[in-house]
């Protein structure tokens, strides 16, 4: 008793110890001490998690703090990204495995494993895939006005039909299959494992290191590995799949083309039709772009499933929810909709459509304010530190952007926290906004490599809806009390958009009237 009485008297006092030396030297002697913040951040990483636990809205916490202590946060440093910018990934991308030989492109923190493997994703997103891809988007948006004509006079709830639309084409653009969430207009199971991963990355990847472990600790991910089969299965079935099925064009289910699968082999030299087969091509090949393991295979098809839905779906449901609070914006957007297809919906063509500029200046305006990324890449200062204006930031540090700060602060954007897409447009050279620091897809070799994907579909749906519809809410006086953005992952592909409620009536088919409401989904709802 007195042994053991002894080793906790030890214990406690080799922690205290310990603890207080960490603490004296993170507070007084780092590199970073002179730099403002709150003091729980400067002592613990908890704290940051604990912030980001609170309402799920780390970007709103961020924006207090930097209220608080300036540009420059111990905790949230600013830094550019681009081309030039030495910075490369920090810890937090190892918050699933710090082995780049096991974790997704996406998440590599070797700059040349990085590299070689986006060679894989950048043909799967190249030009001439992107013609392969744009028919089967449009019919998705088909599939899409064909439930909202069908739903005339119902509440439809744009935030989940935003989801159902950007899903379904990823489940065809990523993996060639028909997940039907537009034909039967019910939520795919995914869709809520995708909300309940990202709500647990956006508080624990504050604590890479916890993460990473709890991952490593047998049963502790057990609530993701029905999320995670299901994401292998999609890449088991593929590859068992052949190339003449491409000549059925749009997706099947395969198993009924080919009830034999298993037993057919892979035709290498057909062109992919979907992002994972370029993936699964260059593994096939032993290709130098190829993800180095099966498990980094498999980790590739859950950003497919992720990055490739979650991301366009929030843009989709702000911009629906900005036409719905500026009709102006949408009068203007339709009259010129009328003017390049005088001849309405029938005459509608993404060539004819992808020529208005104007609908890209809605999406950009739109994403400025509610970026789907809320808090860009997490990056780690290269070892002879960073110098942004007058202030030096240390080697090896991490640091991140809280983007929506950024692209909120009057001191880069007029009027900045208003909903002016002509800032994109005529007014770009008198307000200066090719200047402003504008980076919602990110920069530079780990920019977004769906970009195209993304702008494609919402100029699909942007144009296909505001043609045929009136866009308001149902009941304006709640448009203020529902404001409330919540982004579950400060650096990566998730957030969710809070109740609106929007009503359409058609120009073309006046007698319409249909209801949309935005409100959020696997999030508690806040008013
Ligand atoms: C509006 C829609 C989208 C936005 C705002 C967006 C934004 C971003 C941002 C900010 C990054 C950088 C993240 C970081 O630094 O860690 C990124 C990376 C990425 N995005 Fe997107 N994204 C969108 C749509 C898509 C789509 C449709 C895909 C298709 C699969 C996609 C796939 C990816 C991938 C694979 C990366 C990692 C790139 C790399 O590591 O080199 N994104 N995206």
């Amino acid at each position: 008793m007195q042994a053991l009485g002894r080793v906790a008297l030890l214990t406690t006092l080799f922690n205290t110890s310990l603890n207080t030396s960490i603490s004296i030297y993170r507070l007084f002697v780092h590199r970073l001490h002179p730099f403002p913040g709150p003091f729980a951040c400067k002592l613990t990483r908890f704290y940051s998690a604990f912030l980001a636990a609170k309402n799920i809205q780390y970007n709103v916490e961020l924006k207090r703090l930097h209220k608080q202590y300036g540009d420059f946060v111990r905790t949230a440093l600013p830094l550019s990204y681009g081309p030039q910018t030495g910075c490369r990934r920090s810890t937090w991308y190892g918050h699933v495995d710090v082995d780049d030989t096991k974790i997704c492109m996406a998440l590599s923190h070797d700059f040349n494993d990085h590299r070689r493997r986006r060679r894989a994703w950048d043909r799967a997103f190249s030009i001439i895939s992107l013609s392969v891809y744009e028919p089967r988007v449009i019919a998705q948006a088909k599939k899409l006005m064909a439930q909202v004509e069908a739903n005339q006079g119902k509440p439809l709830d744009a935030t989940t039909w935003s989801m159902l639309f950007t899903f379904d084409i990823m489940g065809d653009i990523g993996f060639g299959k028909n997940f039907g969430n537009l034909t039967t207009g019910k939520a795919h199971p995914a869709i809520s494992a995708i909300r309940d991963n990202m709500r647990v990355i956006a508080v624990v990847s504050h604590l890479p290191w916890l993460l990473n472990m709890l991952g490593k600790i047998p049963g502790a991910a057990a609530g993701y590995q029905g999320f995670f089969k299901w994401c292998t299965d999609q890449v088991e079935t593929k590859r068992k799949v052949l190339s003449p099925r491409y000549a059925f064009g749009l997706a099947v289910d395969e198993t009924s083309v080919y009830p034999d699968a298993t037993q057919q082999s892979w035709d290498h030299d057909e062109y992919p039709q979907d992002i994972i087969s370029w993936i699964l091509k260059a593994f096939i090949d032993n290709d130098v772009s190829a993800p180095p393991s099966e498990p980094a295979l498999h980790d590739d098809s859950r950003v497919v499933v992720i990055a490739g839905s979650d991301t366009t779906a929030l843009a989709l449901a702000s911009i629906i929810y900005f036409l719905a609070k500026h009709p102006q914006i949408l009068q203007k957007l339709q009259a010129e909709l009328d003017n390049a297809m005088p001849n309405g919906p029938r005459s509608w063509t993404y060539d004819k459509a992808k020529t208005i500029c104007y609908i890209d200046d809605i999406i950009h305006e739109s994403l400025r304010l509610r970026p789907s990324v809320s808090g860009g890449g997490y990056r780690v200062t290269p070892a002879e530190g960073l110098q942004i204006d007058e202030v030096f930031i240390p080697g090896d540090v991490n640091v991140f952007v809280p983007q929506q700060l950024i692209q909120t602060d009057e001191r880069y954007y007029k009027f900045s926290k208003e909903f002016i897409p002509e800032r994109w447009g005529e007014k770009k050279v008198e307000w200066g906004t090719d200047k402003a620091p504008y980076f919602l897809f990110s920069l530079g070799i780990y920019g977004c490599v769906g970009k195209n994907l993304a702008m494609l579909s919402l100029r699909v749906a942007v144009s296909t809806l505001a043609q045929r519809y009136d866009i308001r809410f149902r009941t304006g006086d709640i448009l203020e009390r529902c404001i409330g953005y919540i982004h579950h992952f400060s650096a990566a592909f998730a957030s969710c958009v809070s109740p609106k409620e929007i009503v359409n009536t058609t120009p073309f088919l006046r007698l319409l009237q249909v209801f949309f409401i935005l409100h959020i989904s696997g999030v508690k709802v806040r008013t």
